[in-house]
């Protein structure tokens, strides 16, 4: 073995020491002082290396930070869009101060395998979108500032000016597998450059699009668990990025495990006497008939119900009153059973295995107080909180975050708008309020950042969609006219384009070229 000296030994225990002080003092800076971390700095200390290098998302971070606590102050919003793509973000800068990275559009776009939003591509997928724009960025704003000092003070006003330095929020899905997986996507997203990464409740790669079936979430557990390990992640770095803990409980109908008694009150079972769901669509299957309609018909037959419902069925007011008082947050079924027995004098039907899905999930009805006990459970170790939702109902928007503003009442929130979202009045969306609705969730319940993750598929996809048909019916003469023509006239400047050198970077290749022959190039 080799012999270590006092001298080394103490040197060492005064730098770890030296390190527990200065994460003591890190937590207690404004941007981070109102985390509430399960663990101590000394553990957190004992999981870092020697040497913790600076972490170049950071500085956005504390920008993102800023930004928005500007907003909630002020009851205003940051909207922005999902890209991948550094030339259309170049763009967006024009126009907003942050970006996203969308895991669906990764998955269409970025992967030699493009498919649906499953998250069944790479994890380090969204990692290498992130590092791919945030060094455009970077670059961006070098060839900017290049082009700006190579001209004197008074002539810098009329240049273009943009911040390109926007801070990136990047999708960390479900954390693509287990602990350690969310632990390394963590790692790569903050030394990429995200300034923000959002994780979910959602289970991997159970996703349904088009049979009518809600997503499926992991237990409240393997949630809080999710969040804790990036939160454990980000401080090992000592990296600022936030931290958006999302959550997909909206009309999720299925969960994974009934591990935690937490979602046992929402744990959908048969009330009635009726074969296991699985059979039943196995038999439909072998004999040629759809499995999906003996599902359906199994559904209406099997009296689903939670235990509380069937509680409620099967006894009066008083009684169900009584068991009421027994039970609460966090009641597990053989307690709510005993519960019910008590209160009620017999044992209630009610069997959670018989609807269990070929996945071994069981179904769940979530409802906006199931998403609160979540989102607060996580809140302490986040930054932002976000319900995700498949279609905007008003009124849950607003029983969700009034509750948790009842709780909390400086927490930031963010939101994601779909691409073909109806906003029916039915769902709480007069006209008006639909307009004016991005500006009401920043105002009445502090939605801070906003984005629409799939605008360049609908909305992008549109503009080539166009362009492709005047290029083909009108070729060089159409485009002289409708795009060159209007690029190069566009006040007060031209569209970016490979002819302007600036934007290019033209003129910053030319003076690598003057700086290394020995010319000054600053101010010519
Ligand atoms: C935001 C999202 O995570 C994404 O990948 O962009 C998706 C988008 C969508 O499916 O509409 C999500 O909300 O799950």
């Amino acid at each position: 073995m080799q012999y270590q000296s006092n001298d080394f030994l103490e040197a060492e225990q005064k730098s770890f020491d030296d390190s527990v002080r200065a994460i003591e003092e890190w937590w207690k800076t404004p941007r981070q002082q109102h985390i509430k971390r399960p663990y101590s700095a000394k553990t957190i200390a004992a999981l870092r290396g020697s040497e913790t290098l600076p972490c170049v998302s950071s500085a956005a971070a504390l920008k993102l930070w800023d930004m928005l606590r500007e907003h909630r102050a002020k009851g205003t919003a940051e909207l922005t869009f999902g890209a991948t793509d550094p030339v259309a973000v170049s763009q967006m800068a024009k126009h907003m101060r942050t970006v996203y990275v969308s895991g669906g559009l990764s998955g269409f776009s970025e992967n030699s395998y493009p498919g649906m939003d499953h998250a069944d591509y790479p994890w380090d997928t969204v990692p290498k979108v992130v590092d791919k724009i945030f060094r455009s960025e970077v670059w961006h704003d070098q060839r900017q500032r290049q082009f700006r000092m190579s001209h004197k003070l008074e002539d810098r006003t009329s240049l273009e000016n943009w911040d390109y330095l926007m801070p990136i929020i990047a999708d960390g899905d479900m954390g693509f597998g287990s602990l350690t997986t969310t632990l390394k996507s963590t790692k790569a997203l903050a030394e990429f450059g995200a300034a923000g990464i959002h994780i979910d409740d959602l289970a991997i790669g159970l996703k349904k699009f088009t049979v009518g079936q809600g997503r499926t979430v992991v237990p409240t557990s393997e949630y809080a668990d999710r969040v804790k390990a990036i939160r454990l992640q980000l401080d090992i770095m000592g990296a600022e990025t936030l931290l958006f803990a999302r959550c997909d409980t909206d009309h999720a109908e299925f969960i994974t495990s009934v591990v935690d008694p937490r979602d046992h009150e929402y744990v959908l079972g048969a009330t009635k006497d009726v074969k296991p769901l699985q059979q039943v669509m196995n038999e439909a299957i072998a004999s040629g008939n759809s499995a999906l309609e003996a599902r359906t018909r199994w559904i209406a037959s099997a009296g689903l119900k939670s235990f509380d419902e069937a509680v409620q069925a099967v006894c009066n007011n008083d009684q169900f009153n009584k068991y009421q008082a027994q039970v609460s947050y966090g009641t597990s079924l053989s307690q709510r059973r005993a519960a019910a027995r008590a209160a009620t004098g017999a044992d209630v039907a009610f069997d959670w295995e018989l609807p269990r899905s070929q996945n071994g999930q069981y179904m769940f009805r979530q409802t906006v107080k199931t998403i609160v006990e979540r989102a607060l459970l996580v809140a302490p170790l986040s930054d932002l909180s976000w319900s995700r939702m498949d279609s905007p109902n008003y009124h849950d928007i607003k029983e969700y975050h009034e509750t948790m503003l009842s709780h909390l009442p400086e927490r930031m929130f963010a939101f994601a708008w779909g691409g073909e979202w109806p906003f029916p009045e039915s769902a709480g969306w007069t006209p008006e309020r639909r307009k004016n609705a991005s500006a009401i969730m920043a105002k009445d319940f502090g939605v801070v950042w906003q984005v629409q993750p799939m605008y360049m598929i609908q909305g992008v996809n549109m503009e080539i969609e166009r362009s492709a048909e005047m290029w083909t019916e009108e070729g060089i003469g159409g485009y002289y006219e409708k795009i060159q023509t209007v690029a190069v006239s566009r006040k007060p400047f031209k569209v970016d384009g490979y002819e302007k050198m600036s934007w290019c970077g033209g003129h910053l290749s030319d003076a690598f070229f003057a700086a290394v022959s020995g010319e000054e190039i600053s101010q010519r």
